[in-house]
């Protein structure tokens, strides 16, 4: 398969679109695959339909307009739940290159900056199509129209559009804006317009719940008696990501009990067991409810207390 790291090479880079380029991944090199998600099996086989088999079998649709991928792919849900996951994966199983940014990369202080930078990032995709651009926080720039809007950003909302347009046009150019966003709401009807593919990832129910768990731990020693169970019930309303700090909490458990021997052989560190799994959780759901008494969006917390 030709990946879009072949390609770059082959062509001569803008200075701008060598800055959207460090964006880049090479889907070669990611490691995501669909086995690292758990529990959004409908999720990945909606994609499989309708993004990545027309862009794989793009001969079977050349004569129709109407069969074409869509040239925008909204997933919008609560953090944490595995909407980078998703694109990640999608572009490392499809072969696509892969263009990660934040809306913030493109927007500079300076109107023409942020013009050079948006037109720099289509040219780039263009060059190396099929090609997915996943920008994180879409609603930022794109929000709904208002006459607050300042200026500049109401023009390279607009230039915005009309760069995607031009995809729209050339409809066997492969390039698929893949927006992520947790507040759906604010989005420029326009822009969602464009997204006719709109996913919802919603926070995990109890079996996904599960699945998640059995995931992060498989390659870790736990006690063959623990009750994932349990643990799935005991978070309703955490997140995928919330779920794997649990994990991580109940592995420096384990570690800690080892500390301080100084000698440390493979198997030193004792299998997690549910105690541990139990212990996580509850310093988990304590430090959510502080952050909501706090009115904080939760970050899982990196620093073990
Ligand atoms: N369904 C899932 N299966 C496995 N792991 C998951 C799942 N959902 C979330 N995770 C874990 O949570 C981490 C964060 O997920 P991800 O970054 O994809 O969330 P997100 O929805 O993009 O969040 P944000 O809106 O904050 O950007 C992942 O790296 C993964 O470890």
């Amino acid at each position: 398969m030709r990946t879009g790291q072949n390609k770059a090479k082959k062509f001569k880079l803008s200075a701008y679109e060598q800055r959207i380029n460090a964006h880049r991944i090479d889907p070669r090199t990611m490691k995501i695959t669909w086995r690292d998600i758990a529990g959004l099996e409908e999720v990945i086989n909606e994609l499989k339909k309708k993004m990545i088999f027309p862009v794989l079998n793009r001969h079977l649709f050349r004569e129709s307009r109407l069969l074409q991928p869509p040239k925008g792919v909204l997933l919008y849900g609560p953090p944490g739940c595995g909407k980078t996951l998703i694109a990640k994966a999608t572009a490392k199983e499809a072969g696509f290159a892969f263009i990660n940014l934040k809306m913030s990369t493109l927007t500079h202080r300076w109107y023409g900056e942020s013009q050079k930078l948006t037109a720099a990032m289509f040219s780039l995709a263009t060059k190396l199509a099929p090609t997915i651009i996943f920008i994180d926080e879409i609603d930022a720039l794109l929000r709904s129209r208002s006459s607050s809007d300042h200026e500049v950003t109401a023009m390279m909302k607009a230039q915005f559009m009309t760069l995607w347009d031009g995809l729209e046009t050339d409809h066997q150019c492969q390039v698929i804006i893949m927006g992520a966003t947790n507040r759906p709401e604010d989005i420029d009807p326009a822009i969602l317009r464009r997204m006719p593919t709109k996913i919802h990832i919603k926070l995990p129910n109890f079996e996904q719940r599960k699945q998640i768990l059995r995931l992060i731990l498989e390659n870790e020693r736990v006690d063959p008696l623990i009750d994932l169970s349990h643990i799935a019930r005991e978070t309703e309303g955490f997140s995928g990501s919330d779920l794997k700090e649990i994990c991580r909490k109940a592995v420096l458990l384990c570690v800690r009990d080892i500390i301080p021997s100084d000698i440390l052989s493979d198997d030193c560190i004792r299998p997690i067991n549910q105690d541990d799994l139990q212990k996580a959780t509850m310093k988990m759901k304590e430090s959510k409810s502080l952050d909501e008494a706090l009115d904080l969006p939760f970050t899982a917390s990196l620093v073990w207390h």
